[in-house]
């Protein structure tokens, strides 16, 4: 009877004090992820030769207190790791990949996680028709019905069959993530308008309006430019502290890593886990650890460069017998320029939306001082041997200056433009410049070539469509483009190859131990090589979508500069590529066969090494770096990826800020040049250098002073590093190119 009355006893303020407090304590012990040894296959396990991408992995993400950072030069190994977290592939045992918390919560992975990825984003922002059919839509004022605003995306509202709309979404949320996230201003926008900048912004906000419990975000700050990256750092900070939801980032070792990350896990190249846990422990560790063997070796070194200067509170101090990363010297002065290829004479763009009379300027909403009179609009020339880094923040109108001068643009045809000293349209007297030859005359890459590319052509046929009038047309190809294509496969083999392994690489290696580079035997070799081509049948069966998505970005970086055009444009080229092959792209825009990385270690700025490659050696180089009557024209938010030859710059001012566009000019390579970034950004100088012998904490690295002993160890490893890089100096010298 006395159960009973219990039974029917209504649950009082102490009851429910203790039952949530159970409740909380058994749910705070129950993981969010837990991996336990755990083997993961992208494929069928049971199938013949199945690898796994990662092996024995051991991995506990807890409902509390914990913000994690995955960091690793590879994007295949970041992407890989979230994946995994997020519920994709094979694992084995079944039960070594296990949610109990979302279990005990009773929501299912699929629904409780949410995954913003940059592989994704070339699709746009996912889902039907948001993003145009063609890449000139974007640019277009009309509106078709079809063509969802922000606002349509978020709230879920597009389909054209009203039943097939998303569940409502929460209001008060919605309201929440577009404040955040600053979109008001966007929310009329159709998406495909949206720049890639404000893309991301959106679709972190479409991730947070499904409320999951985990949020992954794939290379959150990349293509941000430095002031958006800063809010929405501290955007993700207040979600992640709050555990509302939780957040795991995944990161370069060139990255800075947010201050409010607790917990870093470091994955090689080889998609190893190095080392994981607590942040203060990783880093005090990795002194102490030692330079790993093999491929590891290449993250941890870049790791370690990066931690390096921070651990100091300084930057690394050029000095003037350094190369840059592309082997440029210290200061380098610009090519003699010839005449001009782009002439901008007051550009302006606007559009008016077709429901609305309302303009909207995106570029050139400005005056400027042009010898001496003040005139409206952009004033802008590019010169043949000119240089060129275009900069501004994220929506000022770079992809839109671009597409001015790549003709993708319909305005291109209305405004004050001449490409290759002629209009688009002709004029009495003078033809207008045709789309075919803009074409051949122009090498482009950027992430919206990416995301129209077509998927099914094979590898050689990408890099011959640099000689079609489109990517699907038949490539006008000589024998010496043949040779020119061959010399870029060869090149890069190891890259992009599905077994990674290049006979050109094979017989340098053999000839570096051997010493005997210039022999009548060795140019038999290479020549052999070349007669029998059978080290390149790969390029014919690998098609650009069995790339990994950095390979993809590679050959179509490849793509743009192979056939000399007068004029290449590398819009956000190499994003998203792993590090060395960025590192080796950048080598090669400047330098193409003449020299390469020496040994295994390619480089890093802590210790860049250069030989003369085996094609310079036996005179056999076919293609020798950007040419002096070529003009380059390259943008990024990475400092990392700026090639160490641009010279001129330019940066676009905020949208609605009214300021004409910054220029100047850099004295050698942007690396060399301390506070040159902040410089060109308008942004705040980094703090001073701290005083001799007085430590200096990196931000968020918590080092106790007791712990002098690894500490000096550390600084210790430091001053090895540096003479170590004096003695590589001293050897690079003779190789200098020229
Ligand atoms: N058809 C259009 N109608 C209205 N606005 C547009 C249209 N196309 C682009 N925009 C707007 O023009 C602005 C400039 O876009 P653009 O892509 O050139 O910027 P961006 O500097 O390249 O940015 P990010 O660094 O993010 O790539 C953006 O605010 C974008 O929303």
């Amino acid at each position: 009877m006395f159960r009973a009355q219990l039974r029917r006893r209504p649950p009082g303020p102490l009851f429910n004090a203790c039952r949530k407090s159970l409740v909380s304590s058994y749910a705070s012990v129950k993981p969010v992820v837990r991996l336990q040894k755990a083997t993961i296959y992208k494929d069928n396990p049971d199938q013949k030769d199945a690898t796994p991408i990662f092996r024995d992995l051991n991995f506990t993400l807890p409902t509390a207190g914990e913000c994690w950072a995955v960091v690793s030069s590879s994007s295949s190994a970041r992407t890989g790791f979230l994946q995994v977290l997020n519920g994709r592939y094979l694992c084995t045992p079944p039960d070594a990949r296990s949610y109990p918390y979302l279990i005990w919560r009773k929501s299912l992975p699929e629904h409780a996680i949410s995954y913003v990825g940059f592989d994704a984003e070339r699709d746009g922002l996912g889902g039907t028709a948001v993003k145009g059919a063609y890449l000139s839509s974007r640019y277009e004022s009309h509106r078709e019905v079809t063509d969802w605003s922000l606002l349509n995306y978020l709230e879920g509202n597009t389909e054209l069959n009203a039943l097939e709309k998303e569940d409502s979404v929460d209001t008060q949320l919605l309201a929440k993530v577009i404040a955040d996230l600053n979109l008001q201003p966007l929310l009329q926008l159709p998406v495909s308008n949206l720049s890639n900048g404000q893309t991301r912004r959106a679709r972190i906000a479409k991730a947070l309006l499904a409320k999951p419990e985990l949020l992954l975000l794939d290379g959150p700050f990349m293509g941000l430019d430095p002031r958006t990256q800063l809010s929405i750092s501290s955007f993700l900070q207040d979600l992640a502290q709050n555990n509302n939801p939780r957040v795991i980032l995944s990161l370069r070792p060139e990255d800075e890593i947010p201050d409010w990350i607790t917990h870093v896990l470091f994955i090689s190249p080889g998609n190893k886990v190095l080392l994981h846990g607590d942040r203060e422990k990783v880093f005090l560790s990795i002194p102490q650890t030692g330079v790993k063997a093999g491929e590891a070796r290449l993250t941890w070194q870049a790791f370690r460069s990066n931690l390096k200067p921070r651990l100091r509170g300084i930057r690394a101090k050029p000095s003037e017998r350094n190369l840059s990363r592309d082997a440029f010297h210290f200061t380098h002065s610009p090519l003699p320029v010839g005449e001009p290829l782009v002439e901008m004479q007051g550009v302006k763009v606007s559009y008016s939306a077709n429901d609305k009379p309302t303009r909207r300027t995106v570029l050139g909403d400005w005056s400027e001082s042009v010898d001496g009179t003040q005139k409206e609009g952009l004033w802008w020339n590019i010169r043949r041997g000119e240089r060129w880094g275009v900069f501004g923040p994220n929506g000022s109108g770079k992809t839109t200056l671009l597409s001015l001068i790549t003709s993708d643009h319909p305005q291109t045809y209305g405004l004050p433009i001449k490409l290759f000293g002629r209009s688009r349209i002709p004029s009495p007297g003078e033809l207008g410049i045709s789309i075919f030859e803009l074409q051949s005359r122009i090498g482009h890459s950027s992430p919206e070539v990416h995301t129209y590319f077509p998927k099914h052509l094979s590898v050689r046929r990408v890099l011959e469509s640099a000689w079609a009038d489109t990517p699907l047309s038949k490539p006008r190809l000589t024998h010496q483009h043949d040779c020119r294509v061959d010399a870029f496969l060869r090149w890069f083999a190891p890259e992009l190859s599905p077994t990674g392994i290049s006979e050109l690489q094979t017989i340098s290696n053999s000839c570096m131990r051997g010493n005997w580079r210039r022999s009548g035997d060795m140019r038999a070799r290479l020549e052999g090589l070349l007669v029998r081509n059978n080290d390149l049948d790969w390029a014919d069966s690998t098609t650009f979508r069995d790339l990994s998505f950095s390979s993809q970005r590679l050959i179509l970086f490849l793509r743009a500069i192979v056939s000399n055009p007068d004029l290449i444009i590398l819009d956000e080229a190499l994003s998203g590529m792993d590090k060395h092959v960025r590192d080796k792209c950048l080598l090669f825009l400047s330098h193409g066969e003449k020299i390469q990385f020496k040994g295994k270690s390619r480089a890093n700025s802590a210790g860049t090494r250069f030989v003369k490659s085996l094609q310079t050696d036996n005179d056999m180089v076919n293609f020798g770096g950007l040419e002096d009557r070529q003009a380059l024209l390259t943008i990024s938010h990475s400092k990392e990826d700026i090639p160490g030859c641009i010279r001129q710059w330019i940066c676009l001012p905020e949208p609605g800020e009214g300021k004409p566009a910054r220029v100047g000019e850099l004295p050698g390579p942007l690396e060399f040049n301390v506070n040159g970034w902040e410089h060109i950004w308008n942004l705040p100088l980094p703090e001073p250098p701290a005083k001799r012998g007085q430590y200096k904490r990196v931000p968020g690295v918590h080092r106790s002073s007791s712990d002098s002993r690894s500490r000096s160890r550390a600084e210790g490893e430091e001053q090895e590093q540096e003479q170590g890089e004096e003695e590589v100096e001293g050897a690079v010298h003779d190789h200098r190119p020229q």
